[in-house]
Order: structure tokens, then sequence, then C-alpha cells
């Protein structure tokens, strides 16, 4: 077995890549001869063609000589019948689609574009020439029938018979919805792009207008300062000849003050050199990072909370009888949109400052956009719930001075604020009451809303606004930002992007019940990751016990999905499986730590830039590190077969992974405490919640009740540590999540996914050391003897192979008793002397075999 395992470098014949790439070359070659002989049609030809014997292919003189289509007898035959029999000029049309064909299996493009525009491609054929045809018989325009072919004439005869006169309006309605398809297939698309062209430009004919006449008003008040000030310098002129005399008295004492306060000051202590950091400092430091940024994201939502008034925008005041309280209806302004080309833009140069591969980021336009009508805020509604909460409390006796209606696209937040002397406390247990009287699904208390002295009732709305992920995607806010890994889960109740880096959270832990949103929440992540990070730079580790949740990302996985060497999918869906992986994600940790003490840094960001600057000795096993992502969608089912197994590496990246760049997206539909254990709890401070079905579910995950007030499609409260925010989180379709990674997927990527460290607890462990041997294994150990020297990055630079492999390859060699053990940062020692000792070796391994 081992020999035949060596002997697979010898073997040679075409992959199957090579050989589509060939039907590819052939495909197109066809195309350009039958568009040749399309070009070149000469109607005379066809006469002379036929008349052509046998042996006429031999005689120098005869008819095949006058035929003058450039493919010869055969460009003749196939031009008659393609140009005059059928469709005219325009069979050209053939010729492009073929190629365009040969082209698409060339560079080993999905077909599944192809097949529409093919089919729309041939449709506009015979529409274009039927319609010829029409101009051909009636207005003799072109004079020339072999631009529409007969089979043009033909048909619009036919039309003619059938509809008269109406048949030229009915082609040329079919050729405009034609065309149009053709260049956007979407019409409400095109409409809304020349709409958002219009508006742009009226927008930027305004913006110049108000800049030049601020640039008149400012030139105008500059020239009235300058005269100003001549007359004030003057008047100061003679102001200061008097004042010289007791200024120059008075400085002298200043001066003096001036010279003890910097003999009374301290002087700079030079800074000690520091020593490398251990994994415990910089694990240590990482916390208390993560500390000082909780609490200034605490503090960030108290400003926010005192801030969103002013940002919402005043809607109406709801008129009502003389002795009724007013309720003061907001609405948020929503987030300023950016312009569909900026994003687009912007990642076009990110993608230039990495030349590693070629790659284009998915494009904004692939994103569905809202349906124009935008939420109406349905005041009778407010009138009538601000009715029903007051009348309910007034019967308790329950006094309320003001009232306040905030509209999001979920649910309406009414702030109650109460009398001087009413608890607050006492609202909150009339909340079944007031859920029963506005007979709303879902009924979520805050009392009070923090940083407020009111009650807080959120109550859902009748009609609720769908949040897309365009929407949040094409605003300033996710375009501009300077997030790591930012992901815009929704939108607020007061209509603003929720956005978070997800290096700064740093894992999530979500859940919720079975059809509240979850998947597509994962897939708002995971698409808000793919529109901002390059391939070079994130890597998704996936487990989908569920097997079809995150199949359709089997697209990416050679630019974005990281998996074990030995893995047969991308996708990780069994449970063995899923506890290799996240056992090789603790290695690939600790060996993350081991580069970055070895490169003195603190943290993943440090490391790239340093490396980047070349500071960083490859040589020593140092290589760009890539953010990675893992993805668990379900952990009950993990958690119900591995239990522990599964657990301690969640819990052990979760605690570590911070500063090394790897982050946890943990789902999971049932939130009990066997799933999410105190463990798993305590290291995940971020959580999201969907919709669940009871209050203790809703502790498990939030440590608070509120979820299982939540009304599913997404609706859903976030929290990490700084108070519960509600979101409704935007709406990504299979259909959007499909054509992104057909999208990235069709282009050529890396040759394989990222591959993780293989874990090897001892040698003891190892199996038959030429079993699934390395076809470069023989190449490597001639390599490593010739340079006597055993290193990972030797044979990544000689073989020209990624990092993973070529560990595999030293592991291997180890195995074979050609190199020795590991040995940290210095390579490892070559027991071979020679190529016969080699060679030697190699024999004694097959007889063993
Ligand atoms: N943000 C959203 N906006 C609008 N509708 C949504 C949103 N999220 C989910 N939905 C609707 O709810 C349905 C169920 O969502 P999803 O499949 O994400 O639920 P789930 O929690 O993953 O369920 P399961 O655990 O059974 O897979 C979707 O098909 C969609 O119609």
């Amino acid at each position: 077995m081992a020999k035949n395992n060596l002997n697979t470098s010898t073997t040679t014949g075409l992959d199957s890549n090579r050989k589509v790439e060939i039907i590819g070359i052939i495909v197109m070659s066809i195309a350009i001869l039958l568009g040749l002989s399309i070009i070149s049609y000469n109607p005379e030809d066809y006469q002379y063609a036929k008349s052509i014997s046998f042996l006429d292919l031999f005689n120098p003189d005869a008819s095949s000589r006058l035929v003058k289509n450039w493919l010869g007898p055969v460009g003749a035959y196939l031009s008659h019948y393609l140009v005059h029999s059928l469709f005219g000029y325009t069979s050209i049309i053939l010729a492009l689609i073929t190629g365009y064909h040969g082209w698409h299996t060339f560079r080993r493009r999905d077909f599944k574009e192809l097949s529409w525009l093919t089919v729309l491609s041939i449709w506009g054929m015979v529409l274009l020439s039927t319609f010829i045809g029409w101009l051909n018989t009636n207005a003799d325009f072109p004079s020339d029938s072999i631009w529409s072919g007969s089979a043009g004439i033909a048909i619009s005869q036919v039309l003619q018979n059938i509809t008269g006169i109406g048949s030229i309006f009915i082609l040329s309605v079919l050729m405009i919805v034609t065309l149009l398809m053709f260049v956007d297939r979407d019409l409400q698309k095109t409409i809304d792009s020349v709409k958002i062209w219009m508006d742009n430009l009226r927008d930027k004919m305004e913006d110049w207008r108000a800049e030049r006449q601020l640039r008149k008003e400012q030139k105008a008040k500059e020239r009235e300062e300058r005269i100003a000030a001549k007359k004030a310098a003057k008047e100061e002129q003679k102001a200061e000849q008097q004042a010289k005399k007791e200024e120059s008295s008075s400085s002298d004492n200043e001066e003096e003050e001036l010279q003890k306060k910097e003999i009374a000051e301290p002087q700079d202590e030079k800074e000690p050199v520091k020593p490398a950091p251990s994994i415990d400092e910089l694990v240590e430091k990482s916390e208390a990072e993560e500390r000082k940024q909780r609490e200034k994201e605490q503090k960030e939502v108290k400003t926010l909370d005192t801030r969103q008034r002013a940002s919402l925008e005043k809607e109406e005041v709801v008129d009502e009888e003389e002795d009724d309280l007013e309720v003061s209806v907001y609405v948020g302004k929503g987030e300023e949109e950016a312009d569909e080309k900026d994003l687009d833009k912007q990642n076009r140069e990110k993608a230039k400052e990495v030349p590693v591969i070629k790659y284009k980021f998915p494009k904004v336009d692939l994103l569905d956009s809202p349906p124009n009508e935008g939420n109406e805020v349905d005041l009778e509604e407010i009138k009538e719930n601000k009715r029903i909460i007051l009348d309910k409390l007034k019967r308790h006796k329950i006094e309320i001075v003001g009232i306040n209606a905030i509209v999001g696209p979920t649910v309406t937040l009414y702030e109650l604020e109460p009398a001087p002397d009413v608890k607050i406390s006492k609202i909150e247990s009339y909340s079944n009451d007031l859920k029963m009287a506005t007979a709303s699904k879902g009924l979520r208390m805050l009392s009070p809303i923090p940083g407020k002295s009111a009650v807080g009732i959120e109550v859902p709305n009748s009609t609720r606004e769908t949040v897309y992920i365009k929407q949040v995607i094409n605003t300033k806010k996710f375009v501009e930002t300077d997030f790591v890994l930012p992901v815009a889960f929704g939108k607020t109740i007061e209509n603003e992007v929720f956005m978070i880096d997800l290096t700064k959270m740093p894992h999530l832990l979500i859940a919720g019940a079975t059809g509240s949103g979850k998947s597509v929440g994962i897939n708002t992540i995971i698409t808000c990751l793919l529109y901002k990070c390059h391939p070079d730079n994130l890597k998704f580790v996936m487990i989908d016990p569920k097997k079809i949740e995150l199949s359709l990302y089997r697209n990416i996985q050679n630019h974005f999905l990281a998996m074990l060497p030995d893995a047969d999918e991308p996708i990780v869906t069994d449970t063995t499986k899923a506890q290799e992986t996240l056992e090789s994600l603790c290695k690939e940790m600790d060996d993350r730590y081991d580069l970055l003490k070895m490169a003195m840094v603190r943290d993943i960001k440090s490391y790239n830039e340093k490396y980047a600057t070349g500071e960083l000795d490859e040589e020593l096993g140092h290589r760009h590190l890539p953010y990675i992502v893992v993805i668990i969608d379900e952990l009950a089912d993990l958690m119900m077969t591995a239990g522990k197994q599964i657990e301690e590496p969640i819990a052990r990246l979760a605690q570590l992974a911070r500063a090394i760049g790897i982050h946890l997206v943990v789902a999971t539909q049932r939130p009990s405490v066997n799933v999410i254990t105190g463990t798993i709890k305590a290291n995940f401070p971020a959580r999201i919640a969907y919709q669940v079905a009871s209050k203790v579910d809703s502790r498990t995950i939030l440590d608070q009740g509120g979820a299982d007030q939540l009304i599913g499609m997404g609706d859903m409260l976030f929290n990490n540590g700084t108070g519960l925010v509600r979101i409704q989180n935007a709406f990504v379709s299979t259909e959007e999540v499909d054509e992104i990674n057909s999208f990235i997927g069709q282009q050529a990527g890396y040759k394989e996914p990222f591959h993780l460290p293989i874990i090897k607890e001892d040698v003891a462990d190892i199996p038959d050391p030429l079993d699934d041997i390395d076809e470069y294994f023989e190449a490597a150990a001639k390599l490593v003897i010739l340079h006597q020297q055993g290193s990972v990055s030797l044979l990544q630079r000689k073989l020209k192979i990624g990092y993973n492999r070529a560990g595999r390859i030293i592991d291997q060699l180890f195995n074979a008793g050609i190199v020795g053990p590991y040995q940290g940062s210095t390579a490892r020692d070559v027991l071979i002397q020679d190529e016969d000792e080699l060679q030697e070796l190699l024999d004694n391994l097959d007889e063993y075999d």
C-alpha cells in the first residue's frame, strides 16, 4: 500500500480540470468559425458549393475556388442555412452565445446564470429577425432580405396575418421588454436605478448650489471683517503704545513665577525595557482590555440614551379631548444611506491591496432592494393603545403625567412618566392585564427604562416592517466603519443600524425557538462579514449538525472556509468531526500564541502588521494569520451526543481565543441548562435571544425575562452586559445568500480550503506512518536531506505548498525517522545523511509494509 502511495507522484494523465478547459477552447473555436462563416456570407456561394463534386476537391480550377466564404464550401453551406434560410445576419447571436458557453466552460463557471442568458439571447435573435422581416416586407428597409432571413420574414407575415398592423406594435413592445430584460432583468430595478440616479443628480446640484451660496456669503463676511479689522487695528495701535509701559513691569513678575513652576515640576523618567510577555500575561492583558471596552460601551450606552431623543423626528402630537393626556409620537430618522457604489468602490481598492489572489468582493446590487412604500405610522393604532394603557392604569389608581410613543420597525415603545408618588413596580405587576387589553402577541415592560424615571411598554405594531439586509449594509455607518469584523444585525427601535465588532464581543451565544429567525440571523452575520472582509483575512469554520442550514456556503470553500485536512466535507456535520475540529482549533490557538510570543506582540492585529513589514522570519514558522469565525448552528445536537468533549474545547476557545483572532458564534434552539451550561455561559458575555417559549428559557440565555415576549421573525434582544437592546434583525433571503456564494464561488480562489492543524496527542497515537502519505513525501525527504534542515517553511518555499500541508509532511518525515522531533522555534534535526541512506530506509519501509 505504501508503495502505491509513493508511486502516485509518477502517475500522469489529464486531470478533470484540464479536460474541461480543453472542451472550453474547442467550443470557443467552433464559435469563431461559425461567426466567420456568417460574416463572410455570400448569396452566390451556395450554388457554387452545391455543384462541387468529390473530384473537384483535388482540382485547382474547380468551382470550389469560386466560393468566396472565408470557410470555403463548408462555410457556404453553414451560412446559407443560418443566414438565408433561418434568421439572417442576426444568426451571429448564435455564434456569440456559443462562444460565451465556451468561455464559461474554460473558466469553469457555474452554468445556472448562463441558461437564462441563452434562452433570452435565442428569443432575442428570433424577435429581431422577425422585426427586421416586418420592416423588410412593409417598408423595404433594409432592402436586402438577408438581414432577417427567410424564417424572420415568414414569422412576421404570420403575425401580420393574425394581428394586422397591430403586429408592429406587438413586436416593438416585445423588443423593448426584451432589451430591458437584457440590460437589467428586473424592470423595477431599472426604474429604481434611474430614480436613484436622478435623485443623486438632484442632490448634487442642490449641494453645489448651496455650496456656491455659502462661498458667496463667506466672501462677503470676510470682506466686512477685513474692513472692521483694519479700523480696530488703528485703534489698537494707539491703545498699545499707552499700555506698553505698564505691561513691561508686570511681565517681569510673570516670568519669575514661570521659572519657579518649572523647577517644581518632576522630570520624566525613562521607561524600562519590557521582557517578552507570557501566554498568561497575554490573556490577562486581553481580558483587562475587554473589561475596559465593556466599561466604555456601558458609558456609551448611557450617553446614547440621552442622545436618542435628539435624533428622533417628532412626528405629531395626537389631538385629544381637553382633559386627556397628549401623546408625542416619534419616529427615528433612520441611518444615512450610502451611495450604491461606495462599498463596491471601497472593496475594489481593498482587493487590490491583497495581491495574493485575484478577488472580487460581492457587489451591493446582489442584494434585494426594499419595496418603495415606507412604513406608515398608524396614528389611530397609537391613539387606541394609549387609551387602553391609560384606562387600565387609571382603573388601578396609577396616575401617569406624560406619555411618548416611539415607533420602531416591529414594535412601538410607549414611555410613561408616572406621577411622583407612584411606585414603578406597581405598574409592572399589571403587565399581563395590559397584554390582554391590547390583545397583543407579546408585550414587554421596561421598568424603569434604563437611565430614565419612566416606564416603557413595548407593544407590537399591527403591521411590521421587514428590515432588508441592503438597508443595513448600504448605509454610511456600515460602509465607513473601521471595525475589523463588523456585523450590522438590523435596526433598533430608533431606526438606527445596530452594529458591533465581533472582535470586541469576542464571541456570540444565540438562542431562540424553532422558526424564530436564528438561521436568518446567522446568515446576516456571515453576509456582513463577506461584504467587508477579504478571504485572506477571514476564514469560517462551519459546524452544522442539522446538515442543511449552512450547506449553501460549500461554494466558497476555496475562499473562506477552514477545515481539517482529512475532512471529506467543508461543512462539518458529524459530531466526531466537530469534536476533532474544535480540538484542532485549540491547537491552532496554542500555535498562534507561540507565534505571538515569539514576535513579542500582544494581539493578532499587531502580529499581522509586524509580519507585513517583513520583520518576522518565515523560517521560524511565522505566517499571516487570518481571523477565524467558528459558526456552530445547533449546539444542542452536539452537546447531547458528546457533552463534555464538546463543552471543553468550546470553553477553552471562548476563554483564550480573543487575542489571536478566533471568534465563536454558537446557536441553539434549546436554551436549557444542559446545553448552555454554566461554563459556556460564563465565557460568552455577548448573547442574543430570539423568541423563546418560556421565561425560564429567557433567563437561561439572558439572565432575565423578555425573550419570551418577543414576536418572532427576527425580533431579537442583544445583551453584552451593558443592558438589553431590542433589534429587528435584517432579513437576508436564501436566494441572496445563494447569489453571493455563487458570485464568490465562481472566482478562482485558493487551490484548497484553509487547513487547520492535525492534532496528535503523542507518538503512540499516530497511525501507520506511511498511511495516506503525501505525494510530495519523497521529494520533501530529499529536500530536507540536501539542506540538512527539517523546516516547514523550507518545504513551503521549495514545493510551493501551503503551511498546513508542509507541516503534515514534516510530521510524516518524523514518523518515518527522517527528521527529529519538534524543537520549538528552531528547525528539526535531520537524521539521514544522504540519499543512499534515504533509499535504504524507504526500501525497508516497503518491506515492512
Ligand atoms: N429578520 C427577519 N425578517 C423577516 N422575516 C424573518 C426574519 N427572520 C426570519 N424570518 C422568517 O421566519 C422564518 C424562520 O426563520 P429561520 O429559519 O431563521 O428560523 P430558525 O430559528 O432558524 O428556525 P429553525 O431553528 O427551525 O431552523 C423565515 O423563513 C422567515 O420567513
